[in-house]
């Protein structure tokens, strides 16, 4: 059965799962005050459904098994069979309570997730790249260049915090600079475009970097995300420019998302990519695309920029929906089902 209201209140314990296309994260969340149990992470490609890996990483860790489980895939939520992007798995809400005893199964986007985690960062979560300063109750972003690039926003209404995920890594990237303009010529359309994911993630990086091989006529062929990296880390000049071109790139999505929503409480960075490219992200090329938007270079100079630390950025915000479903008006239709049990 499929509900449209937001629920106040959920029962304990909550299991909280990230369901990613490599790996699937658990944790549990005992009550409202609790701490976020991390129950580990496992592959899925090690179990041939979600409630395997439920039953094998999480129902050891607890005595009291959960009624509730809040969990994000990577890609839409339709209907009552949810495939996921990149992995076998098939999560199907009705046969998890059915066969796990849960009362009531949520399924958010991941990046929905993402965001729902951004309000509670602090401390060591967050590293800040350039000025600004994050307003109190502002709107805020979340970016993540990983296996594609992830965008969702998270906005303040009515003492309520609202995370808005949609498909923004797909909007258009167009040439600067005049060397993005000797570039652009060199990069492979996709249906006719250069979408930002085409090139900004983890399957992006090999198109951009035939792009960049290609205008800097250098002999080079770099087949994974990770071939750059390495490259760049031995300072190899091509593979320099790629991550300098792919940070700039960035710095100047990032900007446009953070004037679409005026996010004034800061723009995050995630996803597997960022860790790897902390240099270029740092070096200045990242942030001056982020804050040259004239006529609101004044404007962009006090939205912070960040890069989040945290190790599990969408099970933290599944954790703090968990906690206080008060706090944030999640869009439940179509997305909640709740156990014959549960319905009054
Ligand atoms: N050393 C590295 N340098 C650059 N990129 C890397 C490196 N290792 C992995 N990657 C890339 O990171 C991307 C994966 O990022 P991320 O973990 O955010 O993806 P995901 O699909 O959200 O995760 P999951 O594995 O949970 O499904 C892949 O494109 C991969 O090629």
């Amino acid at each position: 059965m499929s509900l449209s209201a937001n629920p106040k209140s959920f029962a304990y314990p909550v299991l909280v799962a990230d369901i990613g296309g490599t790996n699937a994260r658990f944790a549990l969340v005992d009550n409202t005050d609790a701490p976020t149990r991390m129950c580990g992470k496992t592959a899925t490609a090690d179990h041939p459904d979600i409630s395997s890996a439920i039953r094998t990483a999480v129902f050891p860790e607890t005595d009291i098994k959960p009624r509730t489980a809040i969990i994000a895939v990577a890609g839409p939520v339709t209907g009552d069979i949810i495939p996921l992007t990149n992995a076998a798995w098939v999560i199907e809400p009705l046969k998890m309570i059915a066969g796990l005893g849960l009362e009531e199964v949520i399924v958010l986007n991941d990046f929905e997730a993402q965001a729902l985690a951004l309000p509670g960062y602090g401390g060591g979560d967050i590293e800040q790249v350039g000025t600004g300063t994050a307003r109190q109750a502002s709107a805020k972003f979340v970016l993540g260049p990983g296996t594609g690039l992830g965008a969702a926003a998270m906005i303040y209404a009515s003492e309520t915090w609202v995370p808005v995920p949609g498909e923004g890594g797909h909007v258009e990237l167009g040439p600067v600079t005049p060397e993005d303009f000797e570039l652009w010529p060199h990069i492979e359309r996709y249906h006719g475009r250069v979408g930002a994911e085409q090139l900004l993630s983890g399957t992006g990086l090999p198109r951009l970097a035939r792009a960049v091989t290609s205008y800097m006529k250098a002999e080079r062929q770099f087949d994974t995300p990770a071939s750059i990296t390495m490259a760049a880390d031995d300072n190899d000049p091509v593979a320099v420019k790629i991550l300098e071109v792919f940070a700039r790139g960035l710095g100047r999505v990032a900007g446009d998302f953070a004037l679409t929503v005026l996010a004034r409480g800061g723009v995050y960075l995630t996803g597997g990519i960022t860790p790897r490219i902390t240099r270029f992200l740092t070096d200045g090329g990242f942030r001056a695309a982020f804050e040259a938007k004239a006529p609101h270079e004044a404007l962009m100079a006090k939205i912070p920029t960040f890069i989040v630390r945290h190790p599990d950025p969408a099970l933290e915000g599944l954790a703090s929906f968990a906690r206080a479903p008060d706090a944030f008006a999640v869009d439940m239709q179509g997305r909640q089902w709740v156990g014959a049990a549960s319905v009054a």
